[in-house]
């Protein structure tokens, strides 16, 4: 794709059209004021005391250049989702968040077996999620900011509840769970390590994504496309790593990259997220823009707000102002993530042309 001559949207502009999020951690992503008030309910100790430090905390400790230690602070997000109420409310919280962001549709992941230390089971940790997206979406239509949420299921890859974990999607599948998802350091676990359950989850005709070409390279976005069968990739960043840019020709494309393009398979990709794990060096050096002028089925996501102090106009807007993009790319943005999603077609196509018509109104 030819970069598109135009003039710089506002900011304002990027925060009033409709957004589509695909990659979003609902544990990644709660109000430092939740946390610090949950926490004092349940008695846990966090690195700091006022609403700021802790948000602070979060994205300088996040900002460490790995994924395993970008991983390491959870603990205090998880700590405080380990009750039905406060998991509702999390979830509440989440989705006027992003409804505030401008989203109007979002797949936001968790894993439930991270949510097993006090006592509740499974089924009621999706059941207080679950309570806590509807909550939000009725608040959500009410001040006139209508975003549809659905659950994606994730599994831990350094655990081994995949097929559970799998079977609890499928169960859930009519009630608000989209999809399924394995997440977590990605060296030394690869993906195959699931193969059973990504089969079940194919015999069942349910869709998944899968965390890969983030942690780590080639090897990994390969047995996530191939063996396992992922719909998408989550990040998939390193993808880059198959793809050659000579100075003064054509970029040449290896057979995964080429592969990945032609299939269409959508990258779930999260530009402020891999800048702090170290994926990529900045925002301006991401490949988001070698992947979009290639034509990959390239989307834009938060991964974690908290953590990457972010949102979905915040992402927009830094690649507004790293590669000069103008509303036309945010919108094929847009109608990638949305083609991408985990959706029944007829509503999918129904949001993508309310979306077109979001954006006729403005570009
Ligand atoms: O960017 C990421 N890569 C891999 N795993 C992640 C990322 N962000 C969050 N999690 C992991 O996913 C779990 C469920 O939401 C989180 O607890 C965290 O451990
Ligand atoms: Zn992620």
């Amino acid at each position: 794709m030819e970069p598109t001559a135009v003039e710089a949207p506002t900011r304002e502009q990027v925060h009033a059209v409709p957004k589509v999020l695909l990659h979003d951690h609902l544990d990644g992503g709660l109000r430092p004021a939740t946390i610090l008030e949950l926490a004092a309910k349940i008695g846990h100790e966090l690195p700091a005391s006022d609403p700021a430090a802790l948000e602070e905390w979060f994205v300088t400790s996040a900002d460490s250049g790995s994924l395993e230690r970008y991983l390491e602070t959870f603990v205090h997000t998880l700590a405080v989702m380990q009750e039905a109420d406060h998991l509702t409310r999390v979830a509440r919280e989440c989705v006027e968040d992003l409804a505030a962001d401008g989203v109007v549709y979002a797949e936001v992941r968790y894993a439930p077996e991270l949510c097993l230390e006090q006592g509740l089971d499974l089924e009621a940790v999706v059941t207080a999620v679950q309570r806590g997206f509807e909550e939000g979406m009725a608040a959500a239509a009410e001040v006139g900011r209508p975003v549809v949420v659905r659950q994606l299921l994730t599994a831990m890859r350094q655990q081994a509840r995949a097929q559970e974990i799998a079977e609890l999607a499928v169960a859930w599948r009519d009630r608000g769970v989209a999809g399924f998802d394995i997440a977590g350091p990605e060296k030394g676990y690869p993906p195959t390590r699931f193969l059973a359950a990504f089969e079940y989850l194919a015999a069942e005709n349910m869709r998944f994504t899968i965390h890969a070409g983030e942690g780590f390279g080639l090897p990994s976005i390969w047995e996530a496309v191939h063996p396992c069968g992922a719909d998408r990739l989550g990040h998939g960043v390193r993808l880059v790593d198959d793809i050659w840019v000579p100075a003064g020709a054509p970029p040449r494309l290896g057979r995964l990259a080429a592969y990945v393009r032609d299939r269409r398979i959508p990258l779930e990709l999260c530009p402020a997220s891999n800048v702090q794990t170290g994926a990529a060096p900045s925002i301006v050096e991401h490949p988001i823009g070698l992947l979009r002028d290639l034509g990959f089925r390239v989307t834009v996501n938060t991964d974690n707000r908290l953590m990457s102090r972010t949102s979905m106009t915040a992402e927009m807007w830094s690649l507004v102002d790293a590669f000069g993009w103008g509303l036309r790319d945010l919108e094929w943005l847009t109608v990638n993530a949305m083609k991408s999603a985990f959706y029944p077609y007829d509503e999918r196509v129904a949001l993508i042309h309310r979306i077109k018509e979001a954006y006729a109104a403005v570009v």
